[in-house]
């Protein structure tokens, strides 16, 4: 979706430049925020912090877009040829093929923008700002992005969007990715810094700026806000749209399009020769050959596309509250058959509670909660973190008021790809200082000075907790001399203990496991956590891992064909699993909802976020859940299938009934004196048939499409419609045959305007009886009520049984056809209908 910022592009950030202070001043804020009363008086002059301009496309803009479309442009260019050779006729039927998809598609287009417009609107977040009562004390609370003002002093963690152009007043251990702007892929470090960068670094390059629409990778920071709404950067780089690779969607579309054209383009300098070589005919058979090359063209495909996607998107908001946020998303999560998931936060609550505290022997301790709790305390305050994590706060809420009768030196947060988290406390009068240092047992170990077998018996103790299905956290510490360069050292550290917790599973996740399990979609979970919690949790939501492996092992990266636990993965683990099944052909979703699990939602061919995930996994995800209910994902992945089910029958039918025409008509023209259609009657016939073919949008696919994954296979389809196609033209050439030998006399088929006619009403019969017969996935057995599709069949066959004796009739030249045609034709399209089902019944045998 392209779109245009509706304010005219913001000047240059000046008011950031400066040290920390000026840009405060300047501002006329400090830093401990604005009032309430300043920042409403800041919010009505400065209006609405959001990205302002995504424009509607003017209707002309959107139609012209149209026309961008590959089969449009074909169309285009063979109108241009027909115009070239004066067949207005032909040049003007083509344009209105053009000018009704084109007005259909932008019509379409317009609908599902709109509702994509309020949907995305629903899924905006919140920003930790720094505000106070007048005369009151400042307090940090969430505000919804759209009320932030220049001047207002917010607070940055892991995960969070960066709400607006912001200047850093502290910073620790910060990285944003700021590739929505700048396209880099990796994460880029920021400081708070008063020096300014050099000046070919440009604004976004600055270290102590951070822009609208990046995300925080790790660290924190306290920042004063410079620029918001239509100022900030972010508006003026039009780029609302994230740039990515190809879906699975665009890349089937693109192959069978791409195929189509080769096709199409080939088919009139064909046709011409053909005609030179055999019949000795000139240029004047390039309208007919024009014709022929429309045929083939499925130029309703954007329309039928865009209407099915945007339809399945608008239900599954209404019912399922699921909210798709880039359309041919949908087609893809009907094709996904991996889903790979993480399991903190998603299979399990992320509402640890804290089960025991352990000392080395395995025996209840609780000093170790007491440490793990003064670590806590003093990383939380010493990091700025906005929030605790869920581990951490449940140590607090274990453990109580703690922490505060140390001094706090140093300390590192844990964050994506970095297990633990280190604090340097300084005792109270003492030259002694503490170095503590908690997270993944693995981790700690690799600090802490134990023998091999010691190292051993700890792991193991770890796993057994692990195995009883806790989260484990160990933690190690030593004692150091303040004044000692090395004090701080995160090595030679004292094993203390182990806190082990509870994590509720999500109460929806085995129902939701289950249910993708019946719609053949295999699951893997790809975790941070130990192997041994991971693989009991998923089996106490009943899905047995056929194997349980570390990222770090050598095939880790390859999960076997059952479900597989994952274990230990970095967020680039998740992403690189997730792009290697990608690369072995499946069509692979990721459930995610943390800052370490961007990058493989990014990575997947559909994201899914549940809504309250942090910011920067919401914007990465396609598809967001209305709420942690995750049986909405079967729901979700459901009517994708819906959608690709109908996107495919139409297709299908279409491809092998155009294939078949042209093959026919190129043959028939081939053996008859004259040609076997005018060129009007060809385009007209087409024109029907497109506008029955949009029944499609509003079928319901079979329930076997339903259970399982539909992808679009460009080789599938061509092999279909080259079967069916050539069946096809070869009922029509036999329906001739038949006719020329029953039919003696003066209206029999010899005569031009009998034979076009007669050819005219077969040819819509076929159409009709082909778009019943091979819709995907309905066999003959399954009785059900006519639906559209069946509807607009039969509205077919009567335009192609009564136009031709009308006055429209008259004037494509066509004429009454006589009564034992019709029921020639009738036993010839029933030998058809049978020959159709049982090649129909062949082929699914064969290509199940
Ligand atoms: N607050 C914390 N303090 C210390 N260590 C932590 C903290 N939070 C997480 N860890 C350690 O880092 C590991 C990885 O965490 P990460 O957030 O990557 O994944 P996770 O939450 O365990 O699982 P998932 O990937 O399923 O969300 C945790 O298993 C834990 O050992």
């Amino acid at each position: 979706m392209a779109s245009d910022t509706a304010h005219p592009a913001p000047a240059e950030p000046a008011s950031a430049d400066g040290t920390a202070l000026q840009v405060l001043r300047r501002l006329d804020s400090g830093p401990r925020g604005l009032t309430d009363t300043e920042a409403a008086a800041r919010l009505a002059a400065h209006g609405e912090n959001t990205v302002p301009g995504v424009r509607t496309p003017s209707w002309p803009r959107r139609c012209l877009r149209g026309v961008r479309d590959p089969f449009t442009a074909v169309l285009l260019c063979l109108a241009l040829v027909s115009a070239a050779v004066a067949s207005w006729g032909t040049a003007s039927v083509i344009l209105s093929l053009v000018a009704v998809s084109c007005v259909l598609r932008a019509t379409g287009e317009h609908r599902a923008d709109r509702s994509i417009a309020a949907l995305r609107g629903l899924v905006s977040g919140t920003a930790t700002v720094l505000r106070r009562a007048d005369g009151g004390a400042e307090r940090a609370r969430e505000v919804p992005v759209a009320e932030l003002v220049p001047g207002d002093v917010i607070r940055l963690g892991p995960g969070d969007l960066v709400p607006a152009d912001v200047r850093l007043l502290r910073a620790r251990g910060l990285t944003v990715h700021q590739g929505a702007l700048t396209g880099e892929s990796v994460p880029v470090p920021k400081a708070a810094a008063d020096v300014p960068g050099t000046p070919h670094d440009g604004p976004l390059g600055q270290a102590h700026l951070c822009f609208q629409g990046s995300g925080v990778a790790t660290g924190s920071a306290t920042a004063v806000v410079v620029e918001t709404g239509a100022r900030t950067r972010f508006a003026a780089a039009h780029r609302v749209a994230r740039p990515r690779g190809d879906s699975a969607f665009d890349r089937s579309v693109h192959g069978i399009s791409w195929v189509l054209i080769r096709f199409m383009l080939l088919t009139p300098p064909l046709v011409l020769m053909a005609n030179a070589a055999v019949r000795g005919r000139g240029l004047e058979t390039l309208p007919f050959a024009v014709a022929v090359a429309v045929g083939l063209t499925p130029e309703m495909l954007p329309v039928i596309v865009t209407t099915c996607l945007a339809r399945g998107a608008a239900l599954l908001a209404r019912h399922h509250d699921v909210i798709v946020k880039r359309l041919p998303a949908l087609h893809d999560l009907g094709a996904v058959d991996v889903l790979c998931v993480d399991k903190t936060g998603t299979l399990t609550q992320d509402r640890p509670v804290v089960a025991r505290a352990l000392d080395p022997s395995g025996r209840d301790d609780p000093d170790v909660l007491h440490w793990a709790a003064v670590h806590t305390w003093w990383t939380l305050q010493l990091a700025e973190l906005p929030a605790p994590d869920a581990l951490d706060e449940a140590i607090l809420d274990a453990a109580g008021a703690v922490g505060e009768e140390y001094d706090g030196v140093a300390a590192v947060p844990c964050g994506p790809g970095r297990r633990i988290a280190t604090a340097v406390l300084r005792g109270p009068g003492l030259g002694i200082g503490t170095v503590l240092v908690k997270g993944a047992v693995e981790d700690v170990l690799e600090r802490c000075a134990v023998s091999p077998g010691e190292r051993e018996r700890l792991l193991a103790l770890a796993a057994r907790e692990a195995g009883a299905g806790s989260r484990v956290l160990a933690l190690a510490t030593a004692e150091r001399p303040v004044r000692d360069r090395s004090y701080g050292d995160e090595r030679g550290l004292a094993f203390r203990g182990l806190v082990t917790f509870h994590d509720a599973p999500a109460p929806s996740a085995a129902e939701a496991l289950r249910t993708l399990t019946g719609l053949g979609v295999t699951v893997h979970v790809l975790t941070g956590d130990h192997p041994a919690t991971a693989a009991r949790a998923c089996r106490d939501l009943g899905l047995e891992p056929a194997a349980v492996r570390l990222a770090s092992d050598a095939d880790g990266a390859v999960p076997g064909a059952g479900p597989t636990v994952v274990a230990r993965c970095t967020p680039e683990d998740k992403a690189r699993i997730v792009a290697g099944l990608r690369a072995a052909g499946h069509t692979v979703g990721f459930l995610g909802d943390g800052v370490n699990d961007v990058a493989a939602l990014r990575a997947a061919d559909v994201g899914i976020v549940p809504r309250d995930a942090v910011g920067v996994a919401r914007e990465a995800g396609d598809v967001v859940l209305g709420d942690k209910d995750l049986t909405a994902i079967g729901h979700a992945v459901v009517a994708g299938r819906h959608s690709s089910g109908n996107i495919a029958s139409y297709l299908r039918v279409t491809l092998s009934s155009n294939l078949g025409n042209v093959l026919a008509m190129l043959a028939a023209g081939l053996l008859l004196p004259f040609l076997p259609m005018l060129p009007a009657q060809v385009l007209v016939q087409n024109l029907c048939f497109d506008g029955a073919q949009l029944a499609f949008a509003l079928d319901r696919p079979a329930p076997a499409v339903l259970r399982r994954p539909t992808g679009l296979r460009p080789r599938a389809f061509l092999r279909f419609i080259t079967v069916f196609g050539a069946l096809n033209a070869v009922a029509d050439l036999a329906t001739f045959a038949v006719l020329a030998i029953a039919l003696h006399g003066p209206d029999a088929l010899d005569d031009e305007s009998v034979f076009h006619s007669a050819w005219f009403t077969e040819n819509l019969l076929t159409q009709a009886l082909v778009m019943v017969l091979l819709r995907t996935g309905r066999g003959l057995a399954e009785k059900r009520g006519p639906g559209p599709v069946g509807k607009a069949a039969a509205a077919l066959a009567v335009i192609g049984l009564l136009l031709p004796p009308t006055p429209v009739g008259a004037a494509l030249h066509m004429t009454v056809l006589p009564v034992p045609y019709h029921l020639l034709l009738g036993a010839v399209l029933g030998l058809y209908a049978l020959a159709l089902v049982a090649a129909r019944a062949r082929y699914e045998r064969r290509h199940p």
